[in-house]
């Protein structure tokens, strides 16, 4: 898959300006996917295990599409990619096309939060994105919806799983900035340490302050001249979506990253 990071050259990857561009730029890309996503209702049925009957599975019909989806694309290098990672660990298939060869930019780790993600996409973001009191017919369902809805949440989870594991990349950027401090949190496991360490207050301010002016701007129709009446998307609902979840997240994979740093090392 495409990255504007270069993933092929270990210093550029591990260049902190570079990642938080990447970061940046990825803001727009999970901003513009809940936009997609809430044009529709939030159609509670598709969540639910069963309430769509589904041959041979027994997932949520939104689940199953994501599976279906990670089926495909494991076949075409998605998840060989070091800023990819599956929801859907038993879905990765053969591959169709030859491998490819990153370089080892990461240190080798099992972090993998999507199961928490998508459990908080769907109890807590969604139903705060869809929320909208000034047009209750979103609160209705409506099944003719419930594909293009799927859909939707596919490209919103994997852009969010995208934005919260490169949180590996600002992780790895920052221990070795300042090994010598690392070394000492993690052979400690003080995680509550470490998790102060990668803490950058005032970068999380600028993202929040930025998140909104954007979903304020990019939720408005340029032809449309007035800031008045309802956006394409809660601007509030977004926000909160960073605060609660994307930036708290980013930073459970930094420090679980990091508790897995020393092994196999010199420091170990
Ligand atoms: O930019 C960083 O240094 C990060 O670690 C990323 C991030 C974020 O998720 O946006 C997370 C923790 C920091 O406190 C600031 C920002």
């Amino acid at each position: 898959m495409d990255s504007a990071l270069d993933l092929s050259d270990p210093s550029s990857a591990l260049d902190l300006n570079n990642i938080r561009f990447q970061l940046i730029r990825l803001e727009d890309t999970v901003l513009f996917h809940l936009i997609e996503r809430v044009q529709f209702p939030l159609n509670s049925t598709i969540y639910k295990k069963g309430a769509i009957p589904i041959p041979h599975s027994k997932l949520s019909f939104s689940d199953w599409v994501l599976r279906e989806t990670e089926v495909v694309q494991s076949k075409i290098r998605r998840y060989q990619s070091p800023d990819e990672y599956p929801f859907f660990q038993d879905a990765i298939s053969e591959l169709i096309l030859p491998p490819l060869k990153y370089p080892k930019i990461l240190w080798d780790n099992d972090v993998n939060l999507n199961d928490e993600l998508r459990r908080r996409y769907v109890q807590e973001i969604l139903p705060a994105a869809c929320a909208e009191p000034s047009r209750p017919e979103r609160a209705q369902e409506a099944q003719e919806n419930y594909g293009s809805s799927a859909t939707a949440d596919v490209a919103c989870l994997q852009s969010l799983s995208r934005r919260i594991h490169f949180g590996k990349f600002v992780a790895e950027s920052k221990f070795q900035q300042e090994t010598e401090r690392f070394v000492k949190l993690i052979k400690a496991e003080d995680r509550a340490g470490i998790d102060e360490a990668i803490t950058n207050q005032k970068v999380e301010e600028q993202v929040l302050e930025r998140l909104r002016k954007k979903a304020l701007t990019y939720g408005v129709d340029p032809a449309f001249n007035s800031m008045d009446g309802a956006g394409k998307v809660n601007v509030q609902a977004v926000v909160d979506m960073y605060k609660n979840v994307v930036i708290p997240l980013t930073k459970v994979i930094e420090v679980e990253y990091l508790m897995q740093r020393l092994k196999g090392t010199k420091w170990e």
